[in-house]
């Protein structure tokens, strides 16, 4: 009814109002087709805006959805969330403007996108209080290692989940990369060394080892922060003191007891499959105790020197902080605890009880760790 009311002249206008947005619409479509798509979605930045912030309270989750952040370096919510409950501080770095931490972030990005969850190549299997966190924080930042942050306890607690759920926690690995783990606890644990085999006999091993008697108050010192009201050390290390009897029974005690626990190691591993890092000579020098430990793994030596500094406060080598991120490069409050304080007589005890373990050790392994 509209129309037939309409003037020609009013008709002529219509018509060619419509042929012009329909000419204006067709020109935006072709545009949008042959440039918008080329440009807008595959800009990084663009993208990295759509992230949401990975502190976010609801941005954890979604990071580990989304893919184009995961993509972009930004670390997933399986990533963060193991750093934390695996008790490190250390983070490894977004970004920096050196070369390794590039290629890292490269190889991290794209392992996450085309890599696929492998068993573990490589295990640091002990000790307990060793130093372990920090070998696992300081090879991680190496390009072609990728590590999962949290202890799986898969050979000693979890065992019965079976292989595909222990692959299934590992973070993504390209073809050229190591996985690896570490969980302190199998190499006390009897079963550890056969599930290991069976698994891979190839397995590459890491035992960080440390001076009984420190070790020893190191995991007493960490018991008493969770349960304050333990007897004293001296209680507890010995059967009966002025005899010297000292009881193996105490974990804190049978851990540091080394040679024992290698032995059953040895009836499934050639001694060349497993590597020793010495605790005390990564406090010192960490970049000497990381050069034999990339050599081992068959890596290229990118860890260096120029990677650690000496933070002063916390009394440890820590890593040194990229330009771009204002991350805490420490390992937490939990590594380098000051001490419990235990009467000089009773360490000298507990020297004289280890020493025949340690030189039994040392002779084993081919390395005099020094602790007599
Ligand atoms: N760089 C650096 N920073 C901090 N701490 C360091 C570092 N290197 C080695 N250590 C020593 O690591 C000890 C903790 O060992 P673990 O990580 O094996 O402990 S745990 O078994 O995982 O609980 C921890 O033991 P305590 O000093 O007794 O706390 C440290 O002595």
């Amino acid at each position: 009814m509209a129309h037939r009311l309409l003037s020609p002249a009013n008709k002529f206008s219509a018509r060619f109002a419509f042929i012009c947005t329909l000419s204006l619409s067709c020109t935006y479509l072709c545009y949008s087709v042959l440039f918008c798509r080329s440009t807008v979605m595959t800009n990084q930045g663009y993208e990295g805006k759509r992230c949401p912030p990975k502190n976010h309270a609801g941005a954890k989750k979604l990071l580990g959805k989304l893919e184009v952040c995961a993509s972009l370096g930004v670390r997933t919510a399986l990533d963060e969330s193991a750093v934390r409950r695996g008790t490190a501080d250390l983070r490894e770095p977004a970004s920096s403007g050196s070369h390794w931490a590039a290629t890292r972030l490269t190889n991290v990005s794209t392992a996450q996108k085309y890599g696929n969850k492998k068993l573990p190549n490589a295990l640091i299997v002990g000790v307990k209080k060793g130093g372990t966190r920090a070998v696992l924080e300081f090879i991680r930042i190496h390009p072609d290692v990728r590590a999962l942050g949290t202890e799986p306890h898969f050979f000693d607690r979890n065992y019965e989940r079976g292989l595909d759920w222990y692959r299934g926690l590992m973070p993504r690995t390209l073809d050229s990369q190591i996985t690896l783990e570490k969980t302190p606890s199998y190499f006390v644990t009897r079963e550890a060394p056969r599930r290991i085999s069976s698994m891979s006999h190839e397995t590459k091993l890491i035992v960080v080892v440390r001076n009984p008697v420190t070790r020893a108050i190191s995991d007493y010192t960490q018991t008493l922060t969770k349960k304050p009201d333990i007897p004293t050390f001296e209680e507890l290390a010995f059967k009966n003191r002025s005899l010297g009897l000292v009881d193996t029974s105490w974990n804190a005690i049978r851990i540091g007891m080394y040679i024992l626990h290698l032995e059953n190691w040895l009836q499934y591993f050639r001694l060349s499959q497993i590597h020793f890092v010495s605790g005390e000579r990564l406090i010192t020098d960490p970049a000497g105790e990381m050069s034999r430990v990339q050599d081992f793994l068959g890596l290229k030596r990118i860890i260096s020197d120029k990677h650690f500094y000496f933070n002063r406060t916390k009394g440890f080598p820590c890593l040194k902080k990229p330009e771009s991120s204002s991350h805490p490069r420490c390992l937490g409050k939990s590594k380098g605890r000051t001490h419990v304080q235990i009467e000089q007589e009773v360490i000298d005890q507990l020297q004289e009880f280890y020493r025949p373990f340690n030189i039994k050790f040392y002779e084993t392994v081919g390395q005099d760790f020094k602790w007599d």
